[in-house]
């Protein structure tokens, strides 16, 4: 469970007299998800979520997240509304943290997305990606290539207690993306976490997509790479090249990739599994005490990591070139 802060009923009575939401009713901590603490409330309003930002999220960022979803939305896209104080801010600290109110969006996320989620999921990807194109703030991607060295420093002198010469497979992989990672493609908003716990259904159509806490300005064929690897693989680790080809099908029809990105693929896919190893390292070795989370598994990503070193034609993958 993802409660890192907990919030008093008086703190969060005290919160919601800036909103015009009415009383509080009831409120509990959400089970799901790692990063940030986040509640279901239920006010005379209705039900929305409240979150509190943790420690990969900074409060500076904050406007660029919010006022995303705000333009999303504005552009039909079914993302969690931003909701402001009567003063008209759309965040304000709550237990030491920076926290917001976000509207809750109907739908359950798919634990085992079959063929039919994987080609949902690429119209959607596509569909964010041009309601992005019009956003005015940019944000670098901390955790791209510049930002795995840092990760991998914490890591590396536990690694190996993961898994035996962890450390110097990483380092490895490593310095081989710094020399292959592509550098002109073409550039957007982009969500950059968008796995299967983040895209909400109602039967096989998409209702809503959330958690924008790690969306910045990158290649906009990178959050397809990190889309294949979060749900086109098996339990096993085998790669379906049916779902990645009805995912990467579907993306195209609404946003066809460039010659380029095709190329790009296989290395951006390579590159973002190296970034859920790490993150995930990072957080497997670092549980803080009394928090109420459960790490992810990071050695489900080495095996992707170590896929993506075989497959290394866009074919591989379920693209057709
Ligand atoms: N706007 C919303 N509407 C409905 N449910 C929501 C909404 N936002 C969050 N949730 C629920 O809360 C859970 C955790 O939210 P979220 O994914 O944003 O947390 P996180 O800690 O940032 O997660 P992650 O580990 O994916 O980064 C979701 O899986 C979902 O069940
Ligand atoms: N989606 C991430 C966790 C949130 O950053 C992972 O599965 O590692």
């Amino acid at each position: 469970m993802a409660v890192y802060t907990d919030v008093s009923d008086l703190a969060l009575r005290d919160f919601l007299a800036d909103y015009g939401l009415g009383k509080l009713l009831a409120y509990k901590g959400i089970a799901e998800g790692v990063e940030n603490s986040n509640y279901l409330l239920h006010v005379e309003a209705g039900f929305f979520i409240l979150t509190l930002y943790e420690k990969r999220v900074n409060a500076d960022d904050l406007p660029f997240f919010l006022g995303l979803m705000e333009h999303l939305s504005a552009r039909g896209l079914v993302c969690p509304q931003p909701v402001k104080t009567r003063e008209g801010s759309l965040f304000k600290p709550l237990a030491g943290r920076p926290a917001a109110i976000v509207t809750f969006l109907e739908g359950v996320s798919t634990r085992a997305p079959l063929v039919a989620h994987c080609a949902a999921l690429g119209t959607a990807l596509a569909e964010l990606h041009r309601a992005g194109t019009d956003f005015p703030l940019e944000r670098a991607n901390s955790l791209s290539i510049s930002g795995w060295p840092p990760l991998l420093m914490q890591a590396r002198d536990r690694a190996d207690s993961v898994e035996p010469g962890l450390a110097a497979f990483l380092a490895a992989e490593l310095a081989a993306l710094e020399e292959l990672w592509p550098r002109n493609l073409p550039r957007g908003v982009i969500h950059a976490d968008l796995f299967p716990d983040n895209v909400l259904f109602l039967g096989d159509k998409v209702s809503g997509l959330i958690d924008f806490y790690f969306a910045c300005t990158d290649f906009l064929a990178y959050d397809l790479a990190v889309c294949l690897n979060a749900w086109c693989f098996e339990p096993d680790f085998s790669y379906n090249v049916t779902k990645g080809k009805a995912l990467i099908d579907a993306y195209q029809r609404a946003r066809p990739l460039t010659p380029l990105e095709i190329i790009a693929l296989p290395i951006l896919a390579r590159g973002a599994a190296l970034r859920f190893t790490l993150t995930r390292l990072v957080d497997w070795l670092n549980v803080p005490p009394g928090a109420l989370v459960k790490p992810k598994d990071p050695r489900e990503y080495v095996r992707r990591l170590r896929f993506h070193q075989q497959a290394t034609s866009p074919g591989d993958l379920g693209l057709a070139f």
